[in-house]
């Protein structure tokens, strides 16, 4: 892995395959505590996390990075970001970060520094570009992009126009389908895909909060979500309903030519059910 600084905004990611597909991994929505055995509607998410990233280092297959796409806390402790950060460091490639609706960025932020895992929001591969943007609204639920973060997208599209482009959020840019779950969108939803369609190389949009698979194209953008490590909700839900499926999470290759393929991985069916008599948190 090779990552050095060539601006104050990019940071330059090698692929360690030959042909140049750079392999990622996407984690989401840890929903981590502060007390490892705190559960989140009957699942001890730092357990659930724990053996996501078990599996993960089983595979023999090298990675370039991982993306953590936020609600990385339950509860905005500082203890509940160590814990994240003490499960990344059992894993080899480096770590991005973004925060969602749950996260206290600023806690996120000095703890994440504090353990040394990147601040990198402008990743450059030879032929991609991954920006990570943050679209938390404090206190919300829902996102939005300030302008300052759509100002970051303009730049990257207009100073790296035939780079692929990987956009990372934590909200969803486009419908799930959960109803209930949908009115905490990314609520300038618009603004950003009009940006997105000005590009002219590939481009994919990847998103948590969801806490379930989905892969649309959209205008020709892909969108797509991850599993979170700990509660599944159910798709095309209107009220808020648990999914039976097993925590998981995401890999991403990125190809040279912008083809980019995917796949989500779970944990075995039954290690983590959840309280299916739930009905929010
Ligand atoms: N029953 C519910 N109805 C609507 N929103 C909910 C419900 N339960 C939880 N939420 C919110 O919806 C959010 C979706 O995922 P989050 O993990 O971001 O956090 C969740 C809560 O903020
Ligand atoms: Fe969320």
């Amino acid at each position: 892995m090779n990552t050095a600084t060539t601006s104050p905004d990019s940071t330059h990611l090698g692929s360690h395959r030959e042909d140049g597909v750079a392999e990622l991994l996407q984690i989401t929505d840890t929903h981590l505590f502060a007390d490892a055995g705190t559960e989140l509607l009957g699942i001890a998410t730092f357990d659930s996390c724990r053996a996501v990233v078990e599996a993960i280092r089983e595979d023999a297959e090298p990675k370039d990075a991982i993306l953590a796409t936020g609600d990385l806390s339950q509860d905005h402790s500082p203890e509940s970001y160590r814990r994240f950060t003490g499960l990344m460091a059992t894993l080899a490639p480096p770590v991005y970060w973004l925060p969602g609706n749950h996260d206290d960025a600023p806690v996120m932020q000095a703890e994440l520094d504090a353990a040394g895992i990147s601040n990198a929001k402008h990743l450059l591969l030879a032929h991609w570009q991954i920006l990570l943007l943050d679209t938390q609204v404090r206190g919300k639920a829902h996102g939005e992009l300030a302008e300052a973060q759509l100002a970051l997208l303009d730049e990257v599209i207009r100073r790296y126009p035939r780079h692929h482009l990987l956009v990372a959020v934590h909200h969803q840019a486009v419908p799930v389908g959960c109803a209930w779950l949908d009115q905490h969108n990314l609520r300038n939803a618009e603004a950003f895909r009009q940006r997105l369609s000005r590009h002219q190389a590939s481009r994919a949009v990847l998103f948590g909060h969801v806490h379930q698979g989905f892969d649309e194209v959209h205008d020709g953008v892909r969108y797509l979500a991850s599993p979170s490590t700990c509660i599944q909700f159910k798709p095309l839900s209107d009220d808020f309903a648990l999914d039976t499926t097993a925590p998981g999470w995401r890999a991403l290759s990125l190809y040279p030519d912008g083809r980019l393929s995917t796949r989500v991985w779970r944990l075995p069916p039954d290690a983590f059910v959840p309280d299916f008599s739930a009905t929010g948190y």
